[in-house]
């Protein structure tokens, strides 16, 4: 599928976001025992949210799917998460991803720690309902793109049109 509208997200706003959802968090509660990102684009919202609540436990749960670009293949989980996490149903446990989009990578991480407490800086429609704390939402048919997947090119003018 091709997605209609595009929503570049800079380094900046990405970090603002992150903060934004780290300020939520906090007034969940104050004792996170620890954060499972969900990698590869959980990594960077888990950082910045590490750095804000003071939690020095990170785990990761590795799922790979969107294998080309926009197209979600079979969901495989790459590495689990630690037994020394799963022991409550991850009572007390914050999973941190940058995005839920059809909500199929939630449903399964959320499956693995049902107690958790699931969070993600941007959800789709679809994803919605898996996450718990989110901070901002944009349509079904909108594409994210990601400041590390994003590089600095010439615009050209508006008045030469798109084709240039
Ligand atoms: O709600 P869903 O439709 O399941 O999609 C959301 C997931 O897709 C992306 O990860 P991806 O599998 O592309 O891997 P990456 O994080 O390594 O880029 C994104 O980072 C979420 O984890
Ligand atoms: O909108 C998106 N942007 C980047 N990665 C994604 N993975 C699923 N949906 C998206
Ligand atoms: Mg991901």
């Amino acid at each position: 599928m091709t997605s209609e509208k595009s929503f570049p997200v800079s380094w900046d706003q990405f970090h603002r976001d992150a903060r934004a959802l780290a300020w939520r968090l906090a007034g969940v509660r104050d004792d996170w025992k620890a954060i499972v990102c969900i990698t590869r684009g959980g990594l960077v919202p888990a950082a910045i949210i590490a750095r804000e609540l003071g939690t020095r436990l990170i785990e990761t749960v590795c799922v790979a799917s969107y294998h080309d670009y926009e197209t979600q293949g079979e969901l495989k989980v790459l590495k689990g998460i630690s037994p020394d996490l799963t022991g409550d149903d991850g009572d007390g446990v914050l999973i941190v991803d940058d995005l839920t989009d059809t909500g199929k990578t939630a449903a399964l991480v959320r499956s693995m720690l049902p107690k958790a407490h699931f969070a993600t800086v941007y959800a789709k429609p679809k994803g919605r309902p898996l996450v718990d704390t989110f901070i901002t939402e944009v349509s079904q048919d909108t594409w994210i793109f990601f400041p590390w997947d994003l590089g600095l090119t010439f615009q050209a003018p508006i008045s030469k049109g798109v084709a240039g």
